[in-house]
C-alpha cells in the first residue's frame, strides 16, 4: 500500500465510481467523488451512504462528494474516471480545461463510441492528449467490492510510473492490483464481455444445463480474441483477469447488469422495458449492434453475437439461432498457438 496521501477523485457517482472512491478512501487517501444530483452528494456527505446505487452499504467517512467538477478535481495527482460511455467524451471535454499536466487519468468504463468504434482511452486521448492514461478492468462487481469480498483488477499503462502509483493506491486485504501494458487489448476485454453476459443470461433464463453453460463461455472468449486479433490486440490480454475473469464473473452472477438483461430478455420480456426498469448502466446492449456491424465490415466469424444481435433486432427465434450455431460447419477448437 502506498505511504503517500494521493488528492483523488473520481469522476461518476453510481455504483462503481463509488466503490472505487471508498477503497481509496479507506486506504487514506483525500478522495472527491464527482457527480450530478445535489440530493445524493448530500447523503453521501451526511449519512456516508449511496442509497440509489450502493444500498446497504456504508461508506467511508472521510468520501466527499460534490457536485462542482472544478471543487472535485482540484489540485487532484490521479483521477478515475467512471461516468458510462455515452458519457464519457462529454465528461473529458469539460475535465480537458480543469486537469493539472502531471495527473493520472484513468479510465474504468467498459464501452465503446458508436463513432469510429473508438475505446474510452482513445476518447479520453483526443480530448485531453497530455492525460497521463491507464485503464483499469478484471472481475470486479460493484456491490461485492463495496461488501469489501477478496478480488482483483489489472491496471494497464504504457508509464510504468502510473501502473506503480495506481497499483499503491488501490491495494489492500481484499483487493490485489495486477500490472499490464496492453491498454487496448484489456479495454477490449471489458467492452466485449457484456454482450457475452447477455447470451449467458438469456441461456441462465431458460435453464440450460452447465455443459452448456461452459460452452457458450469457452466460444465466447474464442470469439472475442478473434475479433481482438483482427482489431491488432494482443489474445493473450483474454487469459488474464480483464479477459477470462471479467468474462467468468459477469457470464454468471446475477450482480451483473448485462446478465440481468439477458436473463429478462430470456423470460421474454421486451429489451426496452428491461432497460428502463433497471435504471443502471448495462453497456453490452450499445456495444451490441457496435460490435455487429464491426464483425460484418471486417468479416470476423462471430456467431454468438450474430445470433443475439438476430434475437434482440432481426426477430429470429432462440430455436432458430441455435439450430443455426449447432449444425454450422465443423472448425477448430483453439485458433491461436503460442508455439
Ligand atoms: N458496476 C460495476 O460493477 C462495474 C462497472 N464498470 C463500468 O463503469 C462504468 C460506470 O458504470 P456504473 O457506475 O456501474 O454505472 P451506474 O449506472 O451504476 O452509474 C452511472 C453513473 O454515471 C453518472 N453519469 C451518467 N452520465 C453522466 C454525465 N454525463 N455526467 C456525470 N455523471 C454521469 C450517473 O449519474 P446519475 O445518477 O445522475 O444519472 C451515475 O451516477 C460503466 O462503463 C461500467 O461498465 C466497471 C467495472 C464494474
Ligand atoms: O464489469 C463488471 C464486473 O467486472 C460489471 O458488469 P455489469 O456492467 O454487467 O454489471
Amino acid at each position: 500500500m502506498s505511504e503517500k496521501s494521493y488528492r483523488v477523485a473520481i469522476l461518476g457517482g453510481g455504483s462503481f465510481g463509488t466503490a472505487i472512491a471508498n477503497i481509496v478512501a479507506d486506504n487514506g487517501h483525500d478522495v472527491h467523488l464527482w457527480l450530478r444530483s445535489e440530493e445524493r452528494a448530500d447523503e453521501i456527505n451526511q449519512r456516508h451512504v449511496n442509497e440509489t446505487y450502493l444500498p446497504g452499504i456504508q461508506l467511508n467517512p472521510s468520501l466527499k462528494a460534490t457536485t462542482d467538477l472544478a471543487e472535485a478535481v482540484q489540485s487532484a495527482e490521479v483521477v478515475f474516471m467512471a461516468v458510462p460511455s455515452k458519457s464519457c467524451r462529454e465528461v473529458s471535454r469539460t475535465l480537458a480545461g480543469l486537469l493539472s499536466k502531471d495527473c493520472i487519468l484513468i479510465s474504468t468504463t467498459k464501452g465503446i463510441e458508436a463513432d469510429g468504434f473508438k475505446l474510452m482511452s482513445q476518447v479520453i486521448h483526443e480530448e485531453i492528449p497530455y492525460a497521463r492514461l491507464g485503464v483499469m478492468s478484471g472481475p470486479n462487481l460493484a456491490k461485492e467490492l463495496a461488501e469489501r469480498q477478496i478480488t482483483a483488477t489489472v491496471i494497464a499503462s504504457q508509464d510504468t510510473n502510473v501502473t506503480e502509483t495506481i497499483q499503491g493506491l488501490l491495494q489492500c486485504s481484499y483487493f490485489r492490483v495486477y500490472a499490464g501494458e496492453d491498454i487496448f487489448g484489456l479495454e477490449l476485454c471489458g467492452a466485449l464481455k457484456n454482450v457475452y453476459a447477455i447470451c449467458s443470461g438469456i441461456a441462465a433464463a431458460i435453464g440450460v444445463g452447465s455443459n452448456t453453460q461452459s460452452v457458450l463461455i469457452t466460444r465466447s472468449l474464442a470469439e472475442m480474441c478473434r475479433f481482438a486479433v483482427k482489431k491488432g490486440a494482443d489474445p493473450m490480454t483474454f487469459m488474464g483477469l480483464g479477459g477470462v475473469g471479467d468474462l467468468f464473473v459477469t457470464c454468471t452472477s446475477p450482480l451483473s447488469r448485462n446478465y440481468r438483461v439477458g436473463y429478462s430478455l430470456g423470460q421474454g420480456k421486451d429489451l426496452d422495458a428491461v432497460v428502463e426498469e433497471l435504471g443502471q448502466v448495462a453497456e453490452g446492449v450499445n456495444t451490441l449492434k457496435l460490435l455487429y456491424a464491426q464483425a460484418e465490415e471486417l468479416d470476423v466469424h462471430m456467431p454468438l453475437v450474430r445470433g443475439l444481435y438476430g434475437i434482440i433486432y432481426n426477430g429470429q427465434s432462440l430455436d432458430e439461432v441455435v439450430s443455426t450455431m449447432m449444425s454450422a460447419d465443423q472448425t477448430r477448437d483453439v485458433d491461436f498457438s503460442l508455439r
